[in-house]
């Protein structure tokens, strides 16, 4: 690995709404400040001049209120969304893992999930194969691997959904709270695994409200605040504040 980054130039994002919103007299829809009504168009705004630079072996802890932009942070870093303004350079594989069952298919078996997401993720089937016993070891899903997605609890979706993505390499790894889920021997599991996948030069972003999670896992924070950095620290300095 020749070593991943990431580099954010004043990001903006700019969500155009579908459905008009209004508001009644003295009353404040949570957001009310960053909507801008242009005409009958109404725009709000999830992410202003966000700027920041990641190297290997950084794992960013993304915090903020509900609406702060966490989850559009990954998604442009993701390239759900191209940034409205600004840029990002990105060097090294990205994978996801918010909204876990997002790419997979609830009638398809465990183990057909797994050949799924392996070809999306660029991977050929016979790479695919090699890799089948360890995700599925990993997963701890026993014999629920060949049942269908749909008779899964949500903490077993994203067992899987974390051994797969982690098992195929990635340099990148963007997450929510997806974690959360998880048991606590598979927590602590995920944990290790993680801190093996930036060991070998990659970066983790992980938006969370937990504090505790972020200090285990992060060496930096960023806070966000109605789409904008609030605060960027080293873990000790963010620590510290609290
Ligand atoms: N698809 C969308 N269309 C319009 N507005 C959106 C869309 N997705 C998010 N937003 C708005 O963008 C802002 C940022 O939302 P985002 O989901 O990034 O916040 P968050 O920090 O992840 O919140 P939470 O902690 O609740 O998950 C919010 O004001 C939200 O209403």
């Amino acid at each position: 690995m020749s070593g991943a980054s990431i580099k954010a130039s004043e990001i903006g994002l700019t969500y155009r709404l579908m459905r008009r919103l209004s508001f009644a007299r003295g009353r404040h829809a949570p957001v009310h400040h960053r909507v801008e009504t242009e005409g009958r168009k109404q725009f709000v705004t999830a992410l202003d001049g966000v700027s920041f630079e990641l190297s290997s072996g950084d794992r960013l802890g993304l915090i903020g209120h509900n609406g702060a932009g966490k989850t559009t942070l990954l998604k442009v870093l993701y390239g759900v969304y191209e940034p409205t303004s600004g840029s990002v350079d990105i060097s090294g594989r990205v994978d996801a893992l918010f909204n876990i069952n997002l790419g997979f298919r609830q009638e398809a078996t465990g183990r057909r999930n797994i050949v799924l997401r392996g070809l999306v993720t660029g991977w050929k089937l016979d790479q695919i194969e090699a890799r089948m016993d360890e995700i599925i070891a990993f997963s701890e899903l026993g014999d629920f691997i060949d049942m269908p997605l749909k008779t899964y609890s949500a903490g077993m979706s994203a067992r899987l959904a974390f051994s797969i993505a982690t098992s195929f390499d990635p340099e990148i790894l963007l997450m929510d709270e997806w974690i959360g889920a998880g048991d606590a021997d598979f927590r602590q599991k995920a944990q290790t695994r993680m801190r093996e996948l930036t060991e070998k030069a990659g970066i983790i972003v992980l938006a969370s409200h937990s504090k505790e999670l972020l200090g285990r896992v992060c060496n930096k924070v960023m806070t966000l605040e109605d789409g904008a950095i609030k605060s960027l620290q080293s873990i000790d300095e963010w620590k510290a504040a609290q």
